[in-house]
C-alpha cells in the first residue's frame, strides 16, 4: 500500500469550501434537497414544485457573475453549479443529458438566478455571460467509448463553440481538461510540462485525444484572438451523484459491496489511481477561473492507491462480506497515474483538503439512499 500523509490528515467536518459550510453542501445531496433522488421504487414517485429554495447570497451587482456552465447536470457540473448559486452568481446550465440528470440541479430549478437548457454545446448556443465552465463531455470510459465519435465530436466542436462565445462576449472560460491527456505516462507523478503518451487510435484515443485538441483550441484562441482562457487537468474524482452505472471504478465498488455483488478488479489492480473528492475539485476550479494564471493546472488528490488495494478498502468500509474478482484489463489502461500538484499550490494556493477516506463514506452514504433505485 502506497502510504501518504494525506491519509493522516484531519477530515473536514464544518469547514467551508470557497466560503460555503459543507453542511449546506451536504442538505443539497444528502439531506431534505435530495428527497426526489432517495425515493422508493415500488411506489409512486410525487413531484412538487419548491416554494423555498436553498438560501443564497445576495451579492451587489457589480460582483454577480453570469455563468454559464456547459455539463451543468453532470456529477462534477452539479457540484460546481451549487457553489456558484450559494455564492448568489446567475447561473446557466447547457445540457443534452447524455450522462446529466435533472435531478442533480432539481433543489434549483425555478430559482430566479438558474436557467436549465437541454442543449447540446456540438451547436453553437447564443448567451450573455461573463464566464464559462466548459464541462460538457462524457468522462466515465463505457460512457466516451459507447459513440467515439460523438465524443470527439462534443470536445472539438463543442470546444470549438464555447471559445467562440467566450471571444464573442469578451467571456473568461475554464476548460475542464482532464489527467487523460498524459496517456499512459511515463513520467510519474504527473507534472503539466509533461507531454504525454498518448496512442492516437486506441479506444482511449476519442476523449484523449479530444481534450488534447480541446486544449490546443484552447490556447489558439487566447493567442490569435485574446481569449481569456483557463485549463484544469483532472485526475480521477468521486463524490455523491456520480451515476451508479456510469462504470468507473468508485462508484462501480460501493455499489457493488452495497448490492453483496463481487467487486470487479481489472486486470490484477496493480494499476494504481490517485482519488480526490468533488468539493477539493470545484474548490480547485473556482480559484483557477478566478485567478490570473493562464496555464494549464493539474486538479487531483496525490493520495494513491493500486486498484487491488482500493477494492479491499471499500470492502472494509462497506460489506466486509463481498468477495472480489479479477476480470480482464480494458485496453490502453494506464498503468499508473498520480498529480504533482506543486503548480496549484503555487499559482491558486490550492491543494485537497478532503482525505479520500471522509469522501468515500460520504458516496457510500449517497449510495445507501438511492439503493432501491439501483
Ligand atoms: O469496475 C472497475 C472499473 C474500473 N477498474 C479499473 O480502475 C481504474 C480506474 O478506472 P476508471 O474507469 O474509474 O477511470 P480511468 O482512470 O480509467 O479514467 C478516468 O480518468 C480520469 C477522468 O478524466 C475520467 O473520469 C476517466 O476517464 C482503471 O485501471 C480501471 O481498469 C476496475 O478495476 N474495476
Amino acid at each position: 500500500m502506497s502510504e501518504s500523509n494525506n491519509r493522516n490528515k484531519p477530515t473536514v467536518t464544518h469547514v467551508a469550501t470557497g466560503n460555503i459550510e459543507l453542511a449546506r453542501l451536504r442538505e443539497l445531496y444528502l439531506g431534505k434537497y435530495a428527497e426526489a433522488v432517495q425515493g422508493k421504487v415500488g411506489g409512486q414517485s410525487g413531484h412538487v414544485t419548491r416554494t423555498e429554495f436553498p438560501a443564497v447570497a445576495l451579492l451587489p451587482l457589480k460582483d454577480r457573475k453570469r455563468v454559464l456552465v456547459t455539463g451543468g447536470a453532470g456529477f462534477v457540473g452539479s457540484h460546481l453549479v451549487d457553489r456558484l448559486m450559494l455564492l448568489g452568481h446567475s447561473v446557466i446550465v447547457a445540457d443534452n443529458f447524455f450522462t446529466g440528470f435533472k435531478r442533480n440541479v432539481q433543489h434549483w430549478i425555478g430559482h430566479p438566478n438558474f436557467d436549465l437548457i437541454r442543449h447540446d454545446v456540438v451547436d453553437p448556443l447564443m448567451v450573455e455571460v461573463d464566464q464559462i465552465f466548459h464541462l460538457a463531455c462524457p468522462a466515465s470510459p463505457p460512457h466516451y467509448q459507447h459513440n467515439p465519435v460523438k465524443t470527439i465530436k462534443t470536445s472539438m466542436m463543442g470546444t470549438i463553440n464555447m471559445l467562440g462565445l467566450a471571444k464573442r462576449t469578451k467571456a473568461r472560460i475554464l476548460l475542464a481538461s482532464t489527467s487523460e491527456i498524459y496517456g499512459d505516462p511515463e513520467e510519474h507523478p504527473q507534472k503539466e510540462t509533461y507531454w504525454g503518451h498518448v496512442n492516437p487510435i486506441g479506444i482511449r484515443a476519442c476523449y484523449d485525444e479530444g481534450k488534447r485538441i480541446a486544449e490546443t483550441l484552447a490556447y489558439g484562441y487566447a493567442n490569435q484572438d485574446g481569449v481569456q482562457v483557463r485549463v484544469c487537468r483532472i485526475f480521477n474524482t468521486f463524490g455523491p451523484r456520480m451515476n451508479p452505472e456510469d462504470g468507473r471504478v468508485v462508484s462501480n465498488f460501493i455499489v457493488q459491496a452495497l448490492k453483496g455483488e463481487q467487486l470487479t478488479v481489472y486486470g490484477g489492480g496493480k494499476q494504481t489511481r490517485s482519488f480526490q473528492y468533488v468539493h477539493d475539485l470545484v474548490d480547485g476550479m473556482i480559484a483557477l477561473m478566478n485567478s490570473e494564471y493562464n496555464q494549464p493546472v493539474n486538479l487531483g488528490n496525490p493520495d494513491e492507491y493500486t486498484i487491488a488495494e482500493f477494492a479491499e478498502s471499500i470492502r472494509d468500509l462497506v460489506n466486509p462480506a463481498a468477495t472480489i474478482a479479477d476480470f480482464p484489463m480494458p485496453s490502453d489502461d494506464p498503468k499508473k497515474r498520480k498529480p504533482d500538484i506543486t503548480r496549484a499550490k503555487e499559482v491558486i494556493g490550492w491543494e485537497p483538503r478532503f482525505s479520500v477516506k471522509q469522501g468515500i463514506e460520504e458516496t457510500v452514504e449517497y449510495f445507501k439512499g438511492m439503493i432501491n433505485l439501483l
